[in-house]
């Protein structure tokens, strides 16, 4: 699904990661952890090509990323759903166009019922209509994942999606996580919350990646 060869990211102040080699398969539940500035939302951009490594490639499905064109990079995008540390939605746009954008600004149809039963999944349908402003945060989480979904991704990317919620809200969000994972997509979730790690590694099989000393290691069993 998403491979790693080799790479490298380097801003300026030297590189935060070095030589990692990883694959990310088809199906697969898997944690990024580390302490804060070690570079997970750095390895998020690397995997959906926001950013180009310093070193190395990055593929996905099996296509070098650094070496497509702007038009293939954005087809290649439209299979990785991706939720944002901060959801940065469209405030004037109620919540069920936000959810529809990854569709329609795309020019793909939006069928009415499928986003009302997705809506519905992440219990959103009484805020269909609601302005974002509105929302409480275990809603923003919720809308931003509809929102990350309703494409049918591949693979889901997630940023530190429980940081504001509470630990009720927190699992709620991680259990339709964890139904995705089960229908076939690969989902990568960065988080500091060592007790979401624990919760969700009870119901489906997980792997937990570390960023620690310049290297992107896999931890170990103490989780
Ligand atoms: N565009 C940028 N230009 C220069 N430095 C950057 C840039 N983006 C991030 N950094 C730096 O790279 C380091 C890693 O940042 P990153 O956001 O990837 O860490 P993180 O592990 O996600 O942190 P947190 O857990 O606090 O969100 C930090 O020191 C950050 O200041």
């Amino acid at each position: 699904m998403i491979a790693f060869q080799n790479v490298a990211h380097d801003y300026g102040g030297g590189p935060l990661f070095r030589d990692a080699t990883l694959k990310l398969e088809t199906g697969s539940f898997h944690f990024l952890t580390g302490p804060s500035g070690a570079g997970k939302s750095t390895f998020l951009k690397l995997c959906y090509g926001e950013l180009i490594p310093s070193e190395g490639t990055v593929s996905l499905l099996g296509q070098d990323m650094n070496a497509m064109s702007r038009d293939e990079l954005a087809r290649t995008r439209q299979k990785i759903g991706i939720v944002h540390q901060d959801c940065q939605f469209l405030d004037h746009l109620t919540v069920e166009q936000n959810v529809a954008l990854p569709l329609s600004v795309t020019g793909r149809p939006v069928s009415g019922d499928n986003l009302a039963d997705l809506l519905a999944w992440v219990g959103l349908s009484g805020q269909a209509r609601s302005l974002p402003p509105t929302l409480s945060g275990g809603e923003r989480q919720r809308t931003a994942l509809a929102r990350a979904i309703i494409a049918s991704p591949e693979v889901l990317l997630a940023d530190e999606p429980t940081g504001n919620l509470d630990w009720d809200m927190s699992q709620r969000l991680m259990s339709l996580m964890i139904e995705l994972n089960r229908m076939g997509t690969a989902v990568l979730i960065a988080t500091h919350d060592l007790n979401l790690i624990r919760f969700v590694k009870t119901q489906v099989p997980t792997r937990v990646l570390r960023i620690a000393r310049g290297e992107v290691q896999t931890a170990g069993a103490e989780l």
